[in-house]
């Protein structure tokens, strides 16, 4: 029969921090518990229930659910649930049932393990006394989530990872330049809200292509496991719903847009986080929606949190990144023309904020600022900033501010980050090396006859079944569709004097690498053929049509520094989100029709880590329509030479022009200029408007400073180390010191199982503090207090009892001996949902008492280091003897130590409560002036920061303390210890 009964109060022994629970349903198998102050229902198995009857005795005190507190004179038990006999404050007596006791009560493990002979050895109380003060500080510190990952501390990622990773649910669009480390950003923002409790459960969508490399990304710099999610093995769940598998899933895009089965299970889970990358493949028209769009769209409708990520947002074109800003918020995003009236205002702000430099003195730039700014709190500041009487720190902090709000009350800021080299600067050169090839004489037949008239590329574009213009630019798949042709009996390279070319090109290279990417996934095949069977070289190829892991193995036989390939051939699938910074030789054996497809090519390779000038070289024939799109490219806006983002624009406007212009000179000049002259608008009206303004939001210098000065705090904190030589110890792990600065690390014989990365009897793993040397190494993890080996112990430590009781021998000159100190660690509790992350302004806060027998409090002559480093340890037996010949002392000791740490309580939840307001009531003030002038802040948002605001308030006004743990220390002269 179970020993559960509804009503009972049980706590959970691995997580105490939920309160006291309920009983609520019990069958022969399971058991289902409401936690009521932490809003949680859990159910186990009936037979191994990690939980804990809660029953107090006579003197223990016990409050009621309307708040009566009870000092517990006698029990007795009626249908299983026991009754309590108390008398409260004023003298009067109650009966109680265990079922009306307030859910906020805590059951005080340490005094009842003490109470009852249980003592833990001396240093593992020591191990959670340091616990506790560690997780205190470091639950505090602004850079939280942040310090954790193994990464370069990158000012404008960890600028937009900290912003957006504040706000209650983000909804952003990432849209920093190729290779700029959007998907760093985002994993920082996934790493800070996974451990915060902020979120939970995210689905992550990429295009098949990038599973593996995301995969691999998460778990290596943000040591996050997710789970990879695909047909086979969603089949492999039946009839369960396979996105129930794990709290973090990754799935390619192809996979779930295509299957409508899998969507609605997608759908009917509750994500607090979707991540979508490469989004301007959502397709979107005010005709049409693309499968992937409305995919998203309704999840995105589902999950409160959501991340874009795409370094084109216009290459689909402006309505297209409209539909994108309409997903992330579509109560401000719903009008088109709005949004472009609300575009060509931005000049002025840019305008205005770049006036603010020119302050005070300069009168055309007052006027200029004065127009943009109209609230009184900015006018404010325009006049303190205008002021040459006024004192030039207050100046200085007047123009901070006013430009920040500016940049927040105007704009797209709020939910579009986009940085560009331009402004992150220190990116490598770029450098274009054209060859100018003979075209060999069957394309020239093929060219010929395109330039006779109409009719005859009509012709060929029958014969061929290629598109147009693809069958003038791609000459090597003209030729291969052209297969009856008698003339055309050779394969297309033993023709293609671009193969020889690049052979050569590859013996000049040397050892260097180098990546060629081809239009066609036929090229890029029969290129590979063609340079082993002519030059003995061997590539491996990367294309749409291999399977996940052959990409993968074909990527890092690439990646490999000493026995992988020179080079690896792609489709145009390869020039995709992956990670080729490793090579500086870009090979165009063909070159892409649209100007965002060009930028993702050498974006694979000018990414940050890039140490060398990117060296592009692209083979042309002579008078051709490929080249003369080169020609488009470089004269008509500099393609090459860096990202603009514009490429969009002009291939919306002079695309069609251009496709008719490629084989006739005079035309395609005049599409050049007028291409250029467009270009060269853009480009003004962006830079003066809306990327001014986006380069200014992407990345507040000041912000991204401090929180990098906090991480490099973090990286150096020496009480790091000295924390884990201990906690390793005691937890079984054995740590072996490699030299420069690594550590081995390895499950011990006497391990506790189930810690991250450990299994007994296996290799472990490699570790070591310093930020550099983990990043130097892939092999090698960082190891911070956000590791997931010295969070699980920390958080084994704080929810478990090891180490809450124990007793020690105290050999002092100064206290006769057979004296008894009783050490107790009370610690703040704040039983809260986890979303509300009440750590940030009340993390467990231990409150230290030292009694004497007499019951005076020395905690603040003697420290806590001090006294320890006095201590002796004493058998157990011996231990559990001096207890119970001293148990009504101590009882008594408990409970005059309760009421001295009570004194100290008010105090430390009335600064937790002016730091949460201090936080709030900030962000709250800032919102609403927000609200007034931009209205991409969402009505949701301000109400739930107000509804945060209120929960936290009762929160924290309930928070209680418990009685953490306990040392008895026993005064012993030599001769007694002898
Ligand atoms: N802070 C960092 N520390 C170390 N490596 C980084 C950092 N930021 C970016 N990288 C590396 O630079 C490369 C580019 O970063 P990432 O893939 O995040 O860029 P992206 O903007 O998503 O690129 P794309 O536009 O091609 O999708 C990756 O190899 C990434 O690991």
């Amino acid at each position: 029969m179970s020993d559960f009964i509804p009503g009972q109060r049980w706590i959970s022994d691995g997580e105490a921090e939920l309160g006291l629970g309920t009983i609520l349903n019990v069958d022969f198998r399971s058991v289902t518990v409401l936690f009521a102050a932490s809003q949680e229902t859990r159910t186990y198995s009936a037979r191994q229930a990690p939980l804990t009857r809660v029953v107090f005795g006579s003197g223990d005190h016990i409050e009621s659910a309307e708040g009566v507190t009870l000092t517990v004179d006698d029990t007795k038990e009626v249908d299983g649930l026991v009754i309590y006999i108390g008398i409260d404050a004023a003298g009067e007596w109650h009966e109680l049932s265990e079922a009306k006791l307030s859910d906020r009560m805590q059951f005080n493990q340490a005094r009842d393990r003490l109470l009852t002979g249980q003592v833990d050895r001396n240093d593992w109380f020591d191990l959670r006394f340091r616990t506790l003060h560690h997780h205190h500080r470091i639950s505090q510190n602004p850079a939280l989530g942040l310090a954790g990952p193994k990464i370069d501390l990158i000012p404008h990622q960890l600028y937009i990872a900290d912003e957006v990773s504040r706000r209650h649910a983000p909804r952003v669009l990432l849209a920093d330049e190729v290779g700029l480390g959007k998907t760093i950003e985002a994993g920082l923002i996934l790493h800070r809200l996974l451990l915060t409790g902020r979120a939970e459960r995210a689905l992550i969508l990429v295009p098949d292509s990038l599973t593996h490399q995301w995969l691999v990304e998460l778990l290596r710099r943000f040591a996050i496991e997710v789970t990879l999610l695909d047909e086979r093995q969603s089949q492999a769940h039946g009839e369960a719903n396979p996105f129930e598998a794990g709290q973090l899933i990754l799935a390619s895009q192809q996979w779930l847009f295509a299957n409508p089965h899998r969507q609605s299970q997608a759908e009917a889970c509750a994500w607090d986080l979707l991540i979508v990358d490469e989004a301007h493949h959502l397709d979107w028209t005010p005709e049409e929606t693309g499968p992937g769009y409305a995919c998203v769209e309704r999840l995105a409708a589902v999950a409160p949190g959501l991340l874009l990520l795409t370094a084109t947002p216009e290459q689909m074109g402006l309505e297209s990144h409209f539909a994108r800003l309409r997903l992330l918020d579509p109560d401000r995003y719903h009008d088109l023309e709005r949004f472009r009236a609300e575009e060509a205002g931005y000049v002025r702000v840019a305008e205005a904020i770049d006036a603010l430099d020119a302050l005070p003195g300069d009168a055309a730039a007052l006027d200029t600022a004065a127009t943009v700014i109209d609230d009184a709190d900015s006018r404010a500041l325009l006049d303190t900033l205008a002021d040459p009487e006024s004192d030039s720190a207050q100046r200085e902090a007047a123009r901070t501010q006013l430009r920040d709000q500016l940049l927040d009350r105007h704009g797209t800021g709020r939910v579009m980050f986009r940085n560009s080299r331009r402004h992150v600067g220190g990116f490598p050169e770029r450098r274009l090396h054209v060859a100018r090839l003979d075209p060999p004489s069957a394309y020239r037949r093929v060219l010929r006859k395109l330039a006779r008239d109409e009719d005859s590329l009509d012709e060929l574009l029958i014969e061929t079944g290629l598109d147009h213009p693809d069958v003038m630019l791609y000459l090597d798949a003209t030729y291969r569709a052209l297969d009856d042709d008698p003339l055309n009996g050779e394969p297309w390279w033993q023709i293609d004097p671009r193969v020889t070319w690049l052979l050569e090109r590859l013996t000049e290279m040397g050892r260097d690498k180098a990546l060629v990417i081809a239009h066609d996934r036929r090229t890029a095949t029969d290129l590979a053929e063609a340079l082993r069977v002519l030059g003995g070289v061997h590539a491996p190829v990367f294309h749409e049509g291999l399977t996940l892991v052959e990409r993968d193995r074909a990527a890092a036989d690439f990646a490999d520094a000493e026995d992988g390939s020179q080079l690896l051939i792609c489709s145009e699938i390869g020039s995709e989100g992956r990670n080729f910074q490793f090579c500086r030789h870009l090979v165009m054996f063909d070159l892409p029709q649209h100007p965002d497809q060009l930028e993702q090519r050498i974006g694979r390779l000018d990414r940050i880590g890039q140490r060398h000038a990117i060296e592009i070289h692209v083979p042309v024939f002579a008078d051709s329509p490929g080249e003369r799109l080169l020609r488009w490219y470089r004269e008509g806006m500099d393609a090459f030479s860096a990202p603009h983002g514009v490429g969009s624009e002009l291939f919306d406007a002079f695309g069609d022009e251009l496709a008719e212009s490629l084989l006739d000179d005079e035309a395609l000049a005049e599409v050049i200029d007028e291409t250029r002259a467009l270009f060269d608008a853009k480009l003004a009206e962006r830079n003066a408007g809306r990327n001014r303004l986006l380069e200014l939001n992407a990345c507040r210098n000041e912000r991204a400073d401090a929180v990098a000065t906090a991480i490099r705090e973090l990286d150096a904190d020496r009480a790091l180390p000295r924390y884990l030589d201990q906690a390793l110890d005691i937890f079984g792990v054995d740590s072996q010191d490699l030299g420069g600065e690594l550590l081995h690390l390895r499950a011990g014989p006497q391990m506790l199982d189930g810690l991250p990365g450990l299994v007994k009897g296996e290799e472990g793993f490699t570790a070591t503090r310093s930020r550099e040397r983990a990043l130097a190494r892939d092999d090698v993890q960082h190891l911070s207090w956000e590791h997931p080996l010295v969070r699980e112990i920390m958080e084994r430590i704080l929810d478990g009892t090891l180490g809450n009781t124990a007793l020690a021998l105290l050999d002092h000159p100064a206290i006769p001996p057979g004296r008894v100190l009783t050490e107790l660690v009370f610690c703040t509790h704040c039983p809260a949902p986890t979303h509300l992350h009440v750590d940030r302004f009340l993390p467990p806060t231990a409150i230290r008492v030292l009694l004497d027998e007499s019951g005076a409090n020395l905690a603040d002559k003697v420290s806590f280091t001090g006294l320890a480093k006095n201590l002796q340890k004493v058998k157990k037996a011996v231990a559990r003897d001096l207890i119970k010949s001293r148990h009504e002392q101590l009882r008594d000791l408990l409970t005059r130590g309760e009421s001295e740490a009570e004194r100290e309580l008010p105090t430390i939840l009335e600064a937790a409560q002016s730091r949460m307001r201090e936080r709030l009531d900030g962000e709250l003030t800032r919102l609403q002036a927000l609200a007034r002038h931009n209205p991409s802040v969402r009505q949701d948002e301000l109400d739930a920061l107000r509804d945060e605001r209120a929960a936290l308030d009762t929160a924290i006004e309930g928070a209680r303390l418990r009685l953490d743990a306990v040392r008895v220390i026993v005064t012993v002269d030599k001769e007694t210890r002898r």
